[in-house]
């Protein structure tokens, strides 16, 4: 079955997996679109192969990495769309799931930014980790809206995705510092709010967002710094409602210590979690495009979303 995968999809699987295609709503957009293309290009001929065929492209994306919850959401979405007969009808129904999948995301995106956006004032500086397009979402309405935001951007070690937020800032006139993650601590007393992303939200509020958010909301709070989430709903983990715990990647130890410096040192263990979990009640206000939520609530609008959810995921079968 693997040969008939097509090369868009393993293309993107590996750009997952090394992080060239990374951020979790690019993640489920660029493996929503892999899914349609397979359909599109897909040689199957009985409705079984086809429907065989989308699955393990499916499960190839699933395999990539682990945290992010936007990835299975978005596998799940198309598969369950996946409808017809005939090869032909589910052709169609997979390429148009994931292209109306693409644009929801799209639209939650916006919607969740002019929510958050709200939140934020005229002149407020804004201190970010890591890289989040829903974040940077809500500075982008509150651009446009005529405010003025500066923004304090953590590097994120190790690999350094401020550096992205931080181009993407200045790309629209955005006064941008840079600082070291050490440094957010003292940094805090000039920060109105701290504005960050998630990869995954669980059923208790819970978020799960890159290494190093959680301190920063400890000492946000200890600042009394508001933190605020932008998380669309397909970062809501359904699993979570019935037990389940998110699994925190584990990333190589060269990201952090490569094999030159390692071998200075010597015998060492280093560990490279790429993500942990800030407990809810460091968090002020989670912001879906479904509005803002305190983050004890969120359970009650993932019942509402996910209340058919179970764990027989579709390219499991
Ligand atoms: O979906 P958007 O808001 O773009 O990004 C959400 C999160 O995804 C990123 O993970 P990574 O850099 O892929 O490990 C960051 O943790 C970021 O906060």
């Amino acid at each position: 079955m693997e040969r008939d995968i097509h090369p868009a999809v393993t293309d993107a699987a590996d750009d997952i997996a090394d992080m060239e295609v990374r951020g979790a709503a690019t993640i489920a957009d660029a493996a929503a679109a892999a899914l349609g293309e397979q359909a599109e290009a897909s040689e199957a001929e009985t409705p079984e192969a086809f429907r065989a065929e989308i699955r393990t492209a499916a499960r190839m994306l699933h395999e990539t990495r682990p945290t992010a919850v936007s990835l299975p959401n978005a596998l799940r979405y198309v598969l369950r769309g996946m409808n017809g007969e005939i090869v032909s009808e589910l052709r169609v129904s997979v390429i148009e799931g994931a292209v109306e999948f693409r644009r929801e995301l799209d639209h939650a995106q916006d919607n969740l930014g002019q929510i958050g956006a709200n939140r934020l004032r005229d002149g407020d500086t804004i201190m970010t980790h890591c890289h989040s397009t829903d974040a940077l979402s809500c500075v982008r309405n509150a651009l446009d809206d005529g405010k003025e935001i500066s923004a304090i951007v953590k590097e994120t070690r190790p690999r350094k995705q401020g550096h992205i937020t931080a181009k993407q800032l200045r790309e629209w006139d955005v006064p941008v510092t840079i600082i070291v993650d050490n440094a957010a601590r003292r940094y805090l007393d000039d920060t109105d709010h701290v504005l960050v992303g998630a990869d995954a939200i669980a059923a208790d509020g819970s978020v799960i967002n890159k290494i190093g958010t959680s301190g920063l909301a400890v000492n946000a709070r200890e600042r009394g710094v508001p933190i605020m989430v932008a998380a669309q709903t397909l970062k809501f983990h359904p699993g979570t409602m019935t037990g389940h715990t998110v699994e925190i990647e584990m990333r190589d130890e060269a990201e952090i210590l490569p094999d030159d410096e390692r071998a200075e040192i010597g015998d060492v263990t280093v560990e490279n979690p790429a993500f942990d979990v800030t407990p809810p009640r460091y968090v002020d206000a989670i912001v879906t495009e479904r509005g803002q939520f305190p983050p004890e609530s969120v359970v009650t609008l993932m019942r509402e979303l996910f209340g058919d959810y179970h764990a027989n995921e579709p390219w499991e079968r």
